[in-house]
């Protein structure tokens, strides 16, 4: 295996007092460079039973310093969500050598927000979310496609309505960690860490 070559060290005294600042440059380097999905994040919650899922959304940008994400409100992760506020998220851009993870809590954004991105999506995408029972089994690609065209029919001269079950999260963060890889495995990993209010900076061992 490769091993990690890119990055100079991570030091302490190159942070900034909030990790907004930090994730934002990082984000910022991502976007810059020819990578499919820079702003892909792995969505980690837990449902009501405890058991833990993850999967991959979009980050579509910073709320009151929250991360967010759009989705279907009934989806799997729509119900675990429900239940259990809490969330992990991550980062990982290959090309960067980086990887940030955030541990925190999501909150449904306020519907005028998600309204408002959700006239901002190609109108494809808006009949898929409004076509889509996302998470739920269907018994053939046919059936979904059938729907569609339904949808496609009955709005063909008309606005696509907002669906009360799509809409943005709000993850507030309590724990940041920017990992960088260094060479031996001996990766650089400062974490910020909520307490009363401020960020406090530790270093981790790789
Ligand atoms: C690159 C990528 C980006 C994705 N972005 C989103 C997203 O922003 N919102 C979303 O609901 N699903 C997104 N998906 C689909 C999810 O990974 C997932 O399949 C879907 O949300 C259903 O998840 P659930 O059944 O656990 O709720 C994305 C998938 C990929 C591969
Ligand atoms: C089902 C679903 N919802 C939402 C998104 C978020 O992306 P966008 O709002 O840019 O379509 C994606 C991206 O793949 C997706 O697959």
């Amino acid at each position: 295996m490769a091993q990690f070559t890119k990055n100079p060290p991570l030091n302490e005294s190159d942070l900034p007092p909030a990790p907004r600042t930090l994730l934002e440059h990082w984000l910022a380097d991502a976007v810059a460079l020819p990578m499919q999905e820079p702003t892909a994040m792995t969505l980690a919650t837990v449902g009501a039973d405890g058991a833990p899922s993850a999967r991959i959304v979009l980050f579509k940008g910073f709320h009151e310093d929250g991360l967010t994400f759009y989705t279907n409100y009934e989806s799997h992760k729509g119900i675990d969500l429900a239940a259990n506020a809490k969330v992990a998220l991550v980062f990982w851009w290959d090309k960067l050598e980086r990887q940030v993870r955030i541990e925190g809590h999501a909150q449904k954004l306020p519907e005028a927000v998600s309204r408002n991105y959700f006239y901002q999506r190609i109108r494809d995408s808006q009949l898929g979310a409004i076509t889509s029972q996302q998470s739920r089994v269907v018994a053939t690609r046919e059936e979904l496609d059938a729907r569609l065209d339904a949808n496609e029919q009955r709005y063909r001269e008309a606005e696509v309505p907002f669906p009360p079950f799509w809409g943005g999260y709000n993850v507030t963060p309590t724990l940041v960690e920017f990992w960088q890889g260094r060479h031996g495995r001996l990766h650089d990993r400062l974490q910020y860490r909520s307490k009363n209010g401020s960020w406090i900076v530790e270093r981790l061992e790789p």
